[in-house]
């Protein structure tokens, strides 16, 4: 593991928008793994601002999303769908057709998990993961548990989860319950991975995450068996290690 700490939450964007854009560079058909939250927000500003700038280009770049919420269609504000259409992909050249998110209205969410793992092995794996962190360590919306769960799957989402990400909901009634996410093996069969945390909140996380034991209770915590992980954190995330 690489962790990278920077001053604040501009550095880390700037930094994580580096890595990605390099790896567009480097190679123009890219898989990238994407994520949503509020924490790369400010990464993909960065990614627009080198793209209007012709540094990089996402005509050959393929996406494929870490997750989506269970029952949100594609129209609704808060699913990941919208989300990515108003913080990316709406500013930049890639195709639609070159983009996927899992479908959270899917008639048969088995099926639908399946085709999305398909989908990623046919285009030939993920070439860079981006992940955020929850602050009880999941990763996509893999929450903590006895087991690792290894592929796309349907998720029941922690009351922690839920409570964190009523900010973004009117009521904390509205936030699903359920939400489709890749799985551990997916996330971790990624050639590359760049997980990113700002804020004192996540520092126990990012501490379970670097230095504590790898355990399916703080998910994250894989990612010390992969060979090619950056973590960039702010000094508040990193304030435990
Ligand atoms: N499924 C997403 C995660 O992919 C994200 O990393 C996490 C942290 O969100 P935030 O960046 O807003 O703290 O929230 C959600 O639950």
């Amino acid at each position: 593991m690489k962790v990278i700490v920077v001053n604040n939450y501009e550095e880390m964007s700037i930094k994580a928008a580096q890595i990605v854009a390099s790896q567009i560079i480097l190679k123009e058909e890219s898989i990238l793994g994407l994520a949503t939250g509020s924490t790369p927000i400010g990464m993909y500003k960065e990614l627009i601002k080198l793209y209007e700038q012709k540094i990089i280009d996402f005509e050959k770049t393929k996406t494929f999303n870490l997750d989506e919420y269970f029952g949100l269609s594609r129209d609704n504000d808060q699913s990941y769908y919208y989300y990515m259409r108003n913080n990316l992909f709406n500013h930049i050249n890639i195709k639609t057709e070159n983009t996927n998110i899992p479908d959270g209205t899917a008639k048969d969410i088995h099926e639908e998990c399946i085709n999305y793992e398909e989908k990623i092995k046919k285009a030939g794996g993920i070439d860079l993961q981006v992940l955020g962190i929850g602050t009880n360590g999941h990763i996509g919306f893999n929450e903590p548990d006895i087991k690792f769960e290894s592929t796309t799957h349907l998720v029941n989402l922690d009351e922690e989860t839920i409570k964190a990400n009523s900010r973004f909901f009117d009521s904390i009634d509205e936030v699903p319950k359920q939400a489709i996410s890749m799985g551990i093996k997916t996330i971790m069969h990624s050639k590359k991975i760049v997980l990113l945390a700002n804020g004192k909140n996540k520092a126990d996380a990012i501490y379970g995450t670097v230095k504590g034991n790898i355990t399916p209770e703080l998910p994250a915590s894989i990612l010390q068996l992969h060979n090619d992980v950056y973590i960039i954190v702010d000094k508040e995330a990193a304030s435990k290690l």
